[in-house]
């Protein structure tokens, strides 16, 4: 009963913001009757086909009644590699084609802003990096970048190694939904990134968890104001969770040491005049932004890539033997992994590239045009959405041979330009990707070397939380294996192992 009540106010909800997008575009192309109104009606041809679906509905129904793929794939075939369609209340054109990402992401950027609800914006905070263009971008995306750059990821090699290990640990000897486990790795270590190895007090990060996961859990909800509802609930615990970043900022601020992680280059950075760049405010929307960026995502994929190992016992034994070598390397776990271990794995890397790949957690973005935009004779009018779908061209026998096929090897060779986008493509591109794939490369060193595990149930239909992982997030039995056997046959106790590390 509660579903068809949501149901039915999300969709007079949806009715009622495309009746005033429809109106306020119709204005917009009205007033615009110089520059690029000019430029459509002249040099610009016609829409892109495709159909709007239902009026104020459009075709957020099929979208989202029905396998996403499977909507895009049959427009695709039908349209070809652009189209325009009509969901949660925006007319949108898709783009299914390497050059026309291109166009989108890098070549003409400037035209297409990002764009998210105004509803999620307040939600992470509408100073975060990713809801803007420009110079004001550019600043934080640059601070960012550098406190994912190669030294500091070289420096974050012993923490992530740790987190690994210490999740992996809590998993022995019991069933766990995979993808709840890969959600505490890559939270602690988005925590480790941002407030540097070992300074912040547990109190502290079970405050930050704790709130952080009720603001996802009311991400997706229906937004209002009311009492009690998800979205209400998380409001306020991302109240709270500025008010601990504040704390924080105040504490290093009285002792004198912003340090030099993520919150203290963001703390100290300075603008052209000398003057402070950004408000306490701004740099807790930043620092909420990054985490909900790295966490869902990375542990997706890591979900994904237990289940492709698991499902491909060949291939497994290969990453293993791969990983047996490194281990050797770290007499046999007990020296810490270095960043140039993680440089020496080679088939484990093409493991990930292709999970990345198969798995397209992020099947496509979003983008406004800011003026109307002609692509291949056809008009991008303003006010439109338009997405780039990573996931079709990933997907695409044009592009990748087999392309329902899991195999590495296929990046022995590089990809062609333009055709392989899981982290994104130009100004807006991940500047995460090296982090979640050192933590990859780690997770599965541990996971191959010292552990095996079995899926419980099914796992071959999929749920989308809100990316596409294996249903109830891939329960799985994993357990330490009593001993483990390096390459010269030594026996290596992790339990020992674990003593001497810590
Ligand atoms: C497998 C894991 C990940 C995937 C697949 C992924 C994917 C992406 C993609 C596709 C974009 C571009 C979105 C767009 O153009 O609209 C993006 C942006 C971003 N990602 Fe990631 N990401 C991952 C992990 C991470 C991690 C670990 C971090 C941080 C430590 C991170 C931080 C960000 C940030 C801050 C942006 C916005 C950049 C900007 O607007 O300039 N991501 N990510």
């Amino acid at each position: 009963m509660a579903f068809f009540f949501i149901l039915a106010c999300t969709l007079i909800f949806l009715a009622i913001a495309y009746y005033f997008q429809y109106a306020r575009w119709q204005k917009g192309r009205g007033r615009s009757g110089g520059g690029h109104e000019k430029q459509a009606s002249s040099s610009l041809k016609s829409l892109p086909p495709g159909s709007m679906g239902w009026p104020y509905l459009g075709e957020t129904l099929q979208l989202y009644s029905q396998d996403p793929n499977i909507f895009f794939a049959s427009k695709q075939k039908r349209y070809g590699e652009i189209f325009k369609t009509h969901l949660l209340g925006y007319p949108c054109v898709m783009l299914a084609s390497p050059e026309a990402a291109r166009f989108v992401l890098v070549t003409q950027a400037h035209l297409f802003k990002p764009t998210y609800p105004r509803s999620k914006e307040r939600m992470i905070g509408p100073s975060a990096l990713f809801f803007h263009q420009g110079d004001y971008h550019l600043r934080i995306r640059k601070l960012v970048q550098g406190a994912l750059g190669p030294d500091a990821l070289r420096a974050l090699v012993p923490e992530v190694e740790a987190a690994v290990r210490s999740t992996l640990a809590s998993w022995d000897g019991h069933v766990r939904s995979t993808f709840h486990a890969m959600k505490t790795l890559s939270f602690d270590v988005g925590i480790v990134m941002i407030f540097g190895g070992g300074r912040l007090d547990e109190r502290r990060k079970a405050e930050l968890r704790k709130n952080y996961s009720i603001v996802e859990k009311g991400y997706n909800s229906f937004p209002n104001s009311l009492p009690g509802t998800l979205y209400y609930k998380a409001m306020q615990a991302r109240r709270r969770l500025q008010g601990v970043l504040s704390d924080i900022m105040r504490e290093r601020r009285e002792r004198g040491e912003p340090g030099t992680d993520l919150l203290g280059c963001l703390m100290q950075s300075q603008g052209d005049d000398g003057a402070p760049l950004l408000s306490d405010e701004q740099v807790a929307d930043n620092i909420i932004g990054v985490l909900f960026a790295a966490q869902d995502t990375t542990a997706s994929v890591l979900t994904w890539i237990v289940k492709y190992l698991h499902d491909h016992p060949k291939l497994l034994e290969a990453v293993r033997a791969e990983q047996a070598a490194v281990r050797e390397a770290t007499d046999g776990g007990r020296l810490p992994l270095t960043w140039a271990h993680t440089r020496s794995m080679a088939l484990t890397h093409r493991v990930i590239l292709e999970s990345l790949r198969m798995a397209s957690i992020i099947s496509f973005t979003f983008r406004e045009a800011v003026a109307d935009v002609e692509y291949k004779g056809f008009l991008i009018p303003k006010g439109w959405k338009v997405m780039p779908l990573f996931r079709s061209i990933h997907h695409s026998p044009d592009y990748f041979q087999d392309p329902h096929k899991f195999d590495p090897s296929r990046f022995q060779v590089a990809p062609r330009p333009n055709t392989f986008l899981p982290f994104g493509n130009g100004v807006h591109a991940c500047p995460g990707n090296e982090l979640a794939k050192l933590e990859m490369l780690v997770l599965i060193h541990h996971l191959v070397t010292a552990y095996r595990w079995e899926i419980v149930g099914s796992s071959d239909e999929v749920e989308y939380s809100p990316f596409p992982v294996p249903k109830h997030g891939l329960p799985v039995k994993l357990w330490r294996e009593n001993s483990t056997v390096d390459r010269k046959g030594r026996q290596t106790d992790d339990d020992d192992v674990e003593d001497i590390i810590v």
